[in-house]
């Protein structure tokens, strides 16, 4: 089966910055697939480049089997590009804004109306698109990027800027985009946001991609160790590390900050039934390793988004 998006080599430079560095890549049919990466990574390069409105300087890209540079109207019907909220005409409504889009693609105002239903915008639809908040904004760049039913959706940095429950209801959004069979890819400077939504990753810095997967297989082949945490007061530091040594609990590391005990562990089944027997379990909290340990250790240095 041909896959959604291959890209092999791709690199960009303006002038002294160079952008992307050497990309390859490939998005299977039906993925939700993310680039993560700090500002600056070159996430928005490596996308304009693959939606065909950014030229590369080397690689070869290939959306469906074609290729979208120089601009192919073979695939324009087949993928939906969201623009950035900024971009919409100001003085337009909500519905003259996604019929406009409608129109590029020859859809008709039906389809128009039942996508601003679909985001949730209809009540809106006669406002001007200024006087959107940031979510009603970006729900409305994505209605316009699935007006025409594309296979193939971009999205770049869509829930960027929003508050934490309007991006929870966007990330509900992108998921049943993705569930009705259509290949989603997402920029985000999210870590959480990858982690949750995305079937897998790849993790950007400096123009090149650093490691690609599943977020769970990226996390689990860090082997990094589990983190077990009580109230502090409940077991000393070192009667925590005699009783560890006493049930062979193998390597581990406590530390007590005055807050919360915390042990450190590769086996957290003993950790845990040292502190049942001890009645210690006030507060319990097991932190495995993020995303975020999977940048550190992979760049050598804390992710700052
Ligand atoms: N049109 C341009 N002209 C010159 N430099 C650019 C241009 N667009 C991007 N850059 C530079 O290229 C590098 C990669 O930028 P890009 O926007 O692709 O990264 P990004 O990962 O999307 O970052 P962000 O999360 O901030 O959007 C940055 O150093 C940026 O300053």
């Amino acid at each position: 089966m041909t896959s959604a998006i291959a890209a092999d080599g791709v690199r960009k430079r303006y002038g002294d910055i160079q952008a992307v560095d050497g990309v390859s890549l490939t998005v299977e049919t039906g993925e939700f697939y993310g680039v993560l990466g700090p500002n600056g990574a070159g996430k928005t390069t490596t996308l304009e480049i693959l939606e065909g409105v950014r030229e590369p300087d080397e690689g070869s890209i290939e959306l469906f089997g074609l290729s979208p540079w120089p601009r192919n109207s073979k695939l324009l019907p087949r993928i939906g590009v969201q623009f950035q909220a900024s971009a919409f005409f100001d003085q337009l409504t909500t519905r003259e804004t996604i019929r406009l889009f409608a129109s590029f693609y020859r859809v008709g105002v039906r389809r128009a109306e039942a996508m601003l239903e679909r985001v949730g915008l209809t009540d809106l639809a006669g406002v001007h698109a200024d006087k959107l908040s940031g979510g009603q904004a970006q729900r409305l760049s994505i209605a316009c990027a699935l007006v025409h039913d594309p296979e193939l959706v971009f999205l770049d940095e869509p829930t960027a800027g929003l508050d934490p429950q309007a991006r929870r209801n966007l990330w509900d959004l992108l998921r049943d985009i993705n569930a009705e069979g259509r290949t989603v890819v997402l920029t985000t400077h999210y870590l959480d946001e990858a982690e949750i939504l995305c079937d897998r990753v790849s993790v950007m810095d400096h123009g090149k991609i650093l490691k690609t997967g599943a977020p769970a297989t990226l996390v689990r082949e860090l082997d990094d160790k589990v983190r077990v945490s009580v109230e502090s007061g409940l077991v000393t530091a070192p009667a925590m590390c005699e009783l560890l040594a006493e049930v062979g609990a193998g390597s581990v590391a406590v530390e007590d900050d005055g807050v919360s005990l915390t042990v450190a562990t590769n086996t957290p089944a003993p950790v845990l039934s040292v502190l049942a027997e001890q009645g210690a379990l006030r507060g319990l909290e097991v932190r495995g390793a993020t995303l975020e340990d999977v940048f550190l250790q992979l760049t050598g240095r804390e992710y700052r988004a």
